[in-house]
Parts: C-alpha cells; structure tokens; sequence
C-alpha cells in the first residue's frame, strides 16, 4: 500500500500533523475493495494533504503510521520493532539495574516519554488509544525479549494482578534546566499575576517543563531549560519591573544547574506512602529537593534537584522501588586488629545478610596507614589480604573517600573508622556534611575539644546522615544504645559508675595469687584487649575518655582536662619511650603494684580501676579504688566490664549492663551491629 492513497492528515504546526481518520477511513474502504489480500505491506512514514499532496508524518512519523494503521484496520495489536528490549525503568546507563517493563499502561507510557525516557512519542500512541488496541515494543536483533505492551489499564490487571501493585514504574530524569522562582508579597489574591508570567515566558518562546505554585500564592517557581533561562528571566524583569521597584515583588531569581527527577506510575500518586518513600529515598541518600509538583493526573511525582545530584537521585530512588535492597558501600579504615576482624565478620556474615534481610554490604576500599585497596564492585572479603599486599597502592584519605563514596552506582555511604588516630576522627565533620555516614569504635572524635563534639551531633541531628559509635564504651555491650535510652524517654541521669576498662578489668582480675603485674599487662596486650599503645589504657586516658563521652551523651559539658585522673603508668615511663620499650621496662615496677594489691587484699579488699559520671554535680572522675570482696565490682573476671545506671527510675537499684568489654571479636561485633541498625535506617527490614 503506498499509503499516500490512503493516510490523509492536516497539518496543524510545522512539525505537527493530525490524521483525518473520516477521510482516511473512506478511502482505506476503497483501496481495499480495489487490494483484497490477508498481507499488506504499507509504506511509512508518508502521507497526503486533503489536496493530495505528499507530506510526512513529521518526527517519529514511521512509528505514527504504525498505529495509525492499527487504529484504522482495529487491528489486534501494534508492534513496534525497534533495537532495544523494551522500555526500562530507568535509563539503563545510568542505572546498571534498571528492568524491563513488561507493561504500561497508555499514561504512563507519555509520562515516561516526555520525561526523556526511550519511549513511543506520545502523539504515536494516540490513535490506538480510542480503540485501546495493545502496543508492544519488540527488539529485532533479540526476538527472545519479549519487550513492553502498553496498554489500557484494564489488561494488565486482568493479565497480571501483581503488576497493578507496582505503584511506580519508572524513573526519568531531564538535566540542563534552570528555575526561576518570582517571589513577592504583592501576588497572594492578585488575579493575573501567574498568566502575565507565563505571556512572557511564551513571548520568548521559552518552554516550560514544570510549575509549582505553594499555596499561599507567594511565589510562583518553574524550570525552563537552561539555554532560555536568560531571555526568561530578562522578559520578567523588564514586566515586572514596576512591581519590583514598588517591592510587590521581592525577586526574580534563577538557580541555574538544575535537573528534574520525575517518577511515574499509574497509581502512585494517589497511593498512601509511595510519594513518602520516594523522598525518604532521596533524603537518605542526602539530597536536596529544590521543587516538587504532582499533578491531580496521579502520574506522575516530579522533583527538581542540582544537576550533580542527578544520577545519585536516580540510582536512589530506582534501588528503593526496585531492588527492596539496602546496599552500602563501605570504606573501612584501619584494618588493624579490631577492623580486620570486622572484614572477617562481614565475609563470614555477607551471603545471609543478603539472602535474609536484603542487605548487600560492599567494602569499596581498606585504607591502613600506609597502604590501601580500592575496588569498584567491592573487594573480595575472602582474599583481600593478599589482594592488598599485591595491588595494594600508597594510602592518600581524600582518593579513598572519593572512591568509596564517589561511586555513584550506590546510593549510601559509610566509613568505619578502626583506628584510634584523632587525625582521621577530625574529619568526619567533613564526611557528615558530604552525607556520608561514619560509624566508629575510636573514641578520639567524642573525648576531643567540647566544641567538636557538639559540632558533630548537631550535625548529625539536622541530616538523614548517621554517626554511630557504640563500640567507644563498653566494646560490644550496649551502653550508648542503654543510656539513649533512657534520656529520650524521659529518664534523669544521676550517676553512671562502672568498670570501663577491659585492660584493666583484666589485669586487677587476674593480678593474684603471686602474679606478676608486667606479665598480666603483657597477656591483655596479647589478648587484644589494650589500646594499641597500653599506655593509654593504664595512664586512665582510656577510661576519661569513656567517661567524657557518657557524660556528653547525659547532657554534661565537660573536657578531657576536667577529669581527675589517677594514672598507673610509672612516672619514669610515660613519656618518649615506645611501646616496646615501655612493655620491657614495666617489669622493674612490679614489686610497686604487688604492694598495692597485698595491702587490698590484707584488707579483705580488691583493686578496681573505675570510672564515675556524677551527673548530679556535673562532673567526672577516674580512680583506682578497694572494694570489699563481696561488692558486685569484685565479681567480674576475664575484660568484664559493669556500668551501672543510677537514674531517677533507678534510684534504689541501678541498672547493670555487664559483659566482656574489650577484644576483637565483641568490638568488631559491635561496630557490626551499628551497620546493620544504620542499614535498618536505610530502608533494610527490622
Ligand atoms: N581492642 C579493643 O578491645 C577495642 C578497641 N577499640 C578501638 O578500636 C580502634 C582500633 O583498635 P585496634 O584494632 O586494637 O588497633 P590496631 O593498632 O590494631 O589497629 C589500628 C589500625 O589503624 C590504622 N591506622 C592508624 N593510623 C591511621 C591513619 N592515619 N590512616 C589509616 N589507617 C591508620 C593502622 O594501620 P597500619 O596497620 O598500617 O599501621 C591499623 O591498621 C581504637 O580506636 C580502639 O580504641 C574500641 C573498643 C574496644
Ligand atoms: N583498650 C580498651 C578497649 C575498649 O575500648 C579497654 O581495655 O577497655
Ligand atoms: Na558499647
């Protein structure tokens, strides 16, 4: 059929045509009175005027004719054979995950479509729409793909009730727009203000690709691409101008670099929590939304954001709606004792996280003080030890946190810090306000300078972004979670006294029946229970620092220096001198400390290393003290730990959390612990 006989269309602009479908239908009639056959092959692309001049269909004009002909013979179905599978949820270059469609219906395949997606323009679906004839879009070089049908809504339901359900279906994005927002008192209640807006913004010629008008009629904001934004903004103010110097209107400002992110799906607006989850997506994966506009159509959920934001948004989003999975990329650093051991933990631990709870957990990078490994798809948990000695490259802070967090294919970022160094602990200021999320065993950041502290937890109050530390007091045993606790529901501290040493739990545990001090230090050490320096443990800096950080979290504003601190070292070893040095010189002290634990245990008493917050008095205190041998604190044994909570609900009895509170294992349980409750916050299921 050489359908300029048959196809008659108008044309209504320049790259516009409208089929007469009266006219065109009378000489189908005709021509297949004239043609009998059960095959027509037709021409695309091509047409007449009324006056039977040749024109075309304009753009996308063969898919046009398609369904054209299809409406026209009430044909069964339309397929569009094109080279590629189907429609994608997302662009699949930019999202790696993105699925097939296997349906949508008419609306949602236009939404998609003037959203940039690859998909019919919306004029080629008109004509089958009055009929409600299927189209489906086939891949001729991969005709095992079974493509995407758009179709009336009914079908789908009728072919596939689940698919209903699935309130979104696709995300697009349109990049390289500006917004222009006019703003001013002098436009509540003023009939004309918003038409004399979009008179000048047509007069330029300028299109228009979304509006928000808040309802307090105060301003007016909408994206136009950022090519006309100037002549946009130029048309305004020259309108506005008597308005602006009379200050009824306050501004006309463009925020240029601008990008929209528009989700669609039949049901979703109209749907109780899908626009909920889609902005929690967004928020958790810290980004700011400049605008938002949902029509009435319930289609579609438009926002706009920075164009940097872009691709972020998408694979955000995308992964909330259709992966059901919480994935993390995660730069570990310090893969010391206490963070190798976490590797191990997260190795042993990855493939039922996944199957059991949808969390897939990736270490994009392991960044020691010398050396670090960097991954793109996460790095081999089983083998990464050698991977590192092998392909291992010079450790530099600002490449591995652009590389872990830099990896846009996953929205959420964390970094655990396993070092005790208060270098790296001085920018995670830095982290939060990037929306990473910093999860901590090293209590560096929270016993430094006040002021920092109440930096950080400001800042980490005012974001979507998380900062975890359980694992700085008490290891694994749940103490900053206990003390939480309390305080939001209303409890009043009054002291938190305790043992907050493993270090030194086990050595006054264990420093007995004739033996020697430097030997017990020695074997916490090789434990893994001292600090890396065992100074620190046994000066009581390791102590303080717990008791500031308790004393912070209840609300006290205390430095390190306001602490008084009995310190066990011996004088002659506190400074210059290594560890190693230090360890092999202790031995000349023991008979000093065997006096002491003699003289306790003449008594009927023994050595306990404790530490107090007294909240009543709004201060602290770190001491070696004798207890009686029946005291609870002389019941502990191994790096026992014991906190006990003496609030105003626990006034006659405190509340006791006690428990190993120091080693590899508990802490990197612990810190393990925070990724998942940070996980559970992403999204993952409690
Ligand atoms: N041991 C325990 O029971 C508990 C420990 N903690 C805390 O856990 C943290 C780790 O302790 P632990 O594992 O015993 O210490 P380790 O000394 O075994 O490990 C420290 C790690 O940090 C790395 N490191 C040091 N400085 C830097 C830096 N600037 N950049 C990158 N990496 C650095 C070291 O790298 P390299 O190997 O290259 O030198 C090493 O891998 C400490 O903050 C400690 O207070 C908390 C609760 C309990
Ligand atoms: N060195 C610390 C480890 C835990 O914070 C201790 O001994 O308690
Ligand atoms: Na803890």
């Amino acid at each position: 059929m050489d359908t300029r006989e048959v196809l008659i269309v108008n044309p209504t602009h320049a790259d516009q045509v409208d089929p007469d479908y009266l006219e065109t239908e009378q000489r189908l009639n005709k021509w297949y009175s004239l043609n009998p056959s059960k095959v027509i092959i037709a021409t695309g692309f091509i047409a007449s005027t009324p006056q039977n001049i040749p024109t075309t269909l304009k753009r996308d004009g063969s898919d046009f004719s398609a369904a054209i002909m299809g409406a026209i013979f009430r044909a069964r179905q339309v397929t569009i054979w094109t080279d590629v599978d189907g429609v994608y949820s997302a662009d699949p270059r930019k999202v790696s995950d993105a699925v097939i469609l296997k349906t949508l219906s008419y609306q949602e395949a236009w939404e998609m479509s003037y959203f940039g997606a690859n998909v019919l323009h919306p004029r080629t679906i008109s004509p089958v729409i009055r009929y409600g004839i299927p189209i489906i879009i086939r891949n001729i070089f991969n005709t095992s793909a079974s493509g995407t049908k758009i179709c009336h809504p009914s079908i789908i339901e009728n072919e596939d009730k689940k698919i209903l359900k699935d309130y979104v279906k696709g995300f697009t994005t349109i990049d390289n727009l500006a917004l222009v927002n006019v703003e001013g008192t002098g436009m509540a209640g003023v009939p004309g203000t918003a038409s004399t807006i979009f008179s000048a913004v047509k007069e330029v010629g300028a299109n228009v690709i979304m509006i928000s008008q808040a309802s307090s009629e105060h301003s007016v904001c909408f994206a136009v691409p950022e090519k006309e934004v100037k002549a946009v903004a130029e048309v305004l103010e020259s309108i506005f101008d008597s308005a602006l110097f009379a200050g009824r209107i306050s501004q006309v400002a463009v925020i240029s670099n601008c990008s929209i992110l528009a989700a669609v799906g039949q049901k979703m607006a109209s749907t109780p929590g899908v626009s909920a989850t889609l902005f929690n997506a967004l928020a958790q994966a810290n980004i700011n939304i400049l605008a938002i506009a949902q029509g009435c159509s319930e289609y579609n959920v438009t926002v706009v954001l920075k164009r940097e934001d872009s691709i972020k948004a998408l694979r955000a989003v995308h992964s909330r709606f259709y992966n059901s999975q919480t994935t993390m990329a995660m730069g570990i650093i310090g893969p010391g004792l206490i963070g190798s051991t976490l590797l191990d933990q997260l190795r042993d631990q990855a493939a039922t996280l996944k199957e059991e709870s949808n969390i897939d957990l990736r270490v994009m990078g392991i960044m020691g003080s010398k050396s670090m490994l960097l991954d793109d798809l996460g790095i081999d948990l089983v083998k990464w030890r050698e991977i590192r000695e092998e392909k291992g490259e010079v450790a530099d802070l600002e490449k591995f946190v652009q590389h872990v967090h830099g990896n846009h294919v996953i929205p959420n970022t964390v970094l655990v810090d396993c070092t005790a160094d208060s270098v790296i602990a001085s920018h995670y200021d830095d982290w939060l306000r990037k929306g990473i999320h910093v999860i901590t065993p090293n209590k560096k950041a929270n016993s430094g300078p006040l002021s920092e502290y109440l930096r950080l937890r400001a800042l980490q109050r005012q974001s979507y972004t998380h900062y975890f530390y359980e694992a700085t007091v008490g290891a694994g045993l749940p103490i900053i979670g206990t003390l939480r606790g309390l305080l939001e529901t209303g409890d009043k501290i009054l002291q938190i006294e305790g043992i907050f040493s493993g270090t030194l739990s086990y050595i006054f545990n264990n420093f007995k029946d004739g033996q020697v001090f430097s030997e017990v230090v020695a074997e916490a050490k090789e434990a893994g229970y001292t600090e890396p320096d065992p100074r620190d443990d046994l000066s009581g800096t390791d102590v303080a620092r717990k008791v500031i950080i308790l004393a912070r979290e209840s609300g006290l504003k205390l430095e390190l220096s306001d602490i008084p601190v009995e310190n066990l070292v011996p004088e002659p070893l506190r400074v210059s001198a290594s560890t190693q040095e230090f360890m092999q010189k202790l031995p000349k002290f023991d008979q000093e400390f065997s006096k002491k634990q003699e003289d306790a245990d003449t008594a009927g008493e023994v050595l306990r290393y404790v530490g107090v917050v007294d909240a009543t008095n709004q201060k602290g205190m770190v001491e070696l003290r004798r207890y009686k041998k029946d005291h609870p604190f002389a019941q502990l044994s191994g790096s026992d730990n014991i906190i006990a909570f003496t609030t105003r609900r626990y006034r006659y009895q405190p509340l006791i959390v006690r428990g190993p509170g120091a080693g590899a294992q508990v802490t990197a349980g612990g810190i393990f612990s925070d990724i998942l409750r940070l996980a559970s916050y992403l999204g993952a299921p409690s």
